[in-house]
């Protein structure tokens, strides 16, 4: 193994990997730090965690982890994933990760950089845009758990972490990978240790690659790692895949603008039935109920989702608290998860990162073999000789995505 790559969540994770399969890597997605030696075939490993949203210690201590089993696995270079929508909070997780993994291995230069202009997410100025608005301004100010409400990269990041925070400007990274290399370098000379790098092309994001080629440690969305393989000479090419035939079930939890309009598209054309968060936690609809409901179904992808408008998630955490309600939900669709699985699933999509984070873990799934990309950031994934699953980050995927992911799947 080469490239050593943390995840903060497992959309994130498989979005990452789906960047490094396309550009020629043999890359394996893990749930979780392995206690197995990776197979030597893998050139990237992915280790996925559910830490996006956990205590920052705990956050920590679990990236350490997966920190030692890729260095044992003999990766020479490292790069920790999040969202290409910074999701975070004042106290973290990004920076006391970042600050832990760049001590861990004593990595200066920590490139900063969330930019996918593929999904509309640039960085211009130390900011973050989504589309042609700014972060705090494009829904994610809403997010249930991280609401991002400061597209301030710099100052954001600031308040998470204990060292200083600097910045190339775009006109640096258009001069190519000498004047970002000089940039980076200058940024060092002056004391900053994480530098947030602007970009807003895919050919920046490259630059970013060539310049990054020594760099132990980078951090980023996917978009950061789309010049990484390269160094590896690794060149773009087909990822392989053989569908799967049976059952599919569709399941949300992500409440973003996006998912909402993919369950609304979903809902038109298939059966879909809403789970309210105040029935799942006073026991009024349990997991097997739902399970039965989708198994019951013979047409189409049956869709079991809780995505709901910002005020009916702010009555349901006013309520009931934002963890309480969050964890209800995402150990109740685990569980349908598993039910259905149990019931002949063959196929099953997910829409939320911590939501499929809870699925993933719940059905205990090891490793996941990265198949072709469905929508941008998000691929086809193996995960056993009868289970294939789509893990779709909250933000992503057109409208008609679950039906989409569902032909991908099938084959
Ligand atoms: N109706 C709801 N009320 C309250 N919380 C909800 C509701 N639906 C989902 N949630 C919680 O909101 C969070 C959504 O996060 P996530 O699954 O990561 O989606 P996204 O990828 O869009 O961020 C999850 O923890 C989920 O359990
Ligand atoms: O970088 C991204 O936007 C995604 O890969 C990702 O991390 C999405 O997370 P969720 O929106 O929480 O699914």
């Amino acid at each position: 193994m080469k490239l050593g790559c943390i995840g903060d969540d497992f959309t994130g994770s498989s979005d990452l990997a789906n960047t490094l399969a396309k550009e020629g890597m043999r890359v394996t997605q893990y749930t979780g730090v392995p206690v197995a030696d990776a197979d030597p075939s893998v050139q990237a490993g992915v280790v996925a965690l559910k830490s996006r949203s956990i205590d920052p210690g705990a956050a920590v201590a679990k990236s350490l982890e997966a920190l030692e089993w890729l260095k044992a696995q003999g990766c020479t270079q490292f790069f920790f994933k999040y969202c290409s929508t910074f999701d975070s909070t004042p106290r973290g997780n990004i920076g006391p990760v970042a600050d832990a993994l760049a001590e861990a291995l004593d990595a200066y230069q920590v490139i900063v950089c969330p930019a996918f202009p593929g999904t509309g997410r640039s960085v211009y100025q130390g900011h973050l845009f989504v589309n042609d608005v700014l972060l705090s301004e494009s829904g994610m100010q809403n997010h249930p758990l991280t609401p991002m409400t400061d597209p301030d990269l710099r100052r954001w990041l600031a308040l998470q972490s204990k060292h200083d925070v600097g910045h190339v400007d775009a006109a640096s990274v258009f001069a190519g990978a000498d004047a970002l290399r000089a940039a980076l370098q200058a940024e060092h000379a002056a004391g900053k240790r994480h530098i947030v790098v602007d970009a807003i092309r895919d050919a920046d994001l490259r630059a970013i690659g060539a310049a990054a080629a020594e760099l132990p440690l980078i951090t980023g969305g996917s978009g950061a790692a789309l010049g990484l393989p390269a160094n590896f000479g690794c060149a773009p090419g087909g990822v392989p895949w053989t569908g799967q035939a049976g059952r599919a079930v569709a399941l949300s939890g992500s409440c973003s603008i996006a998912t909402r309009a993919q369950v609304a598209c979903h809902a038109a054309r298939h059966p879909a039935r809403e789970v309210v968060a105040e029935d799942v936690i006073e026991g009024r609809l349990t997991a097997s109920d739902a399970a039965a409901w989708a198994l019951s179904q013979d047409d189409g992808v049956p869709l079991l989702y809780s995505s709901a408008d910002p005020d009916v998630v702010r009555e349901a955490q006013d309520r009931f608290g934002r963890e309480a309600s969050a964890s209800a939900l995402e150990d109740f669709f685990a569980a349908v998860a598993r039910t259905v699985r149990d019931g002949g699933a063959t196929r099953i999509i997910t829409a939320g990162g911590e939501t499929s984070g809870a699925v993933v873990e719940g059905l205990s799934l090891d490793t996941l073999d990265i198949g072709p990309e469905i929508d941008p950031g998000v691929p086809a994934l193996r995960a056993g000789p009868d289970l294939v699953v789509a893990l779709k980050s909250g933000n992503f995927g057109a409208e008609d995505f679950f039906e989409k992911a569902d032909r991908v799947l099938t084959g």
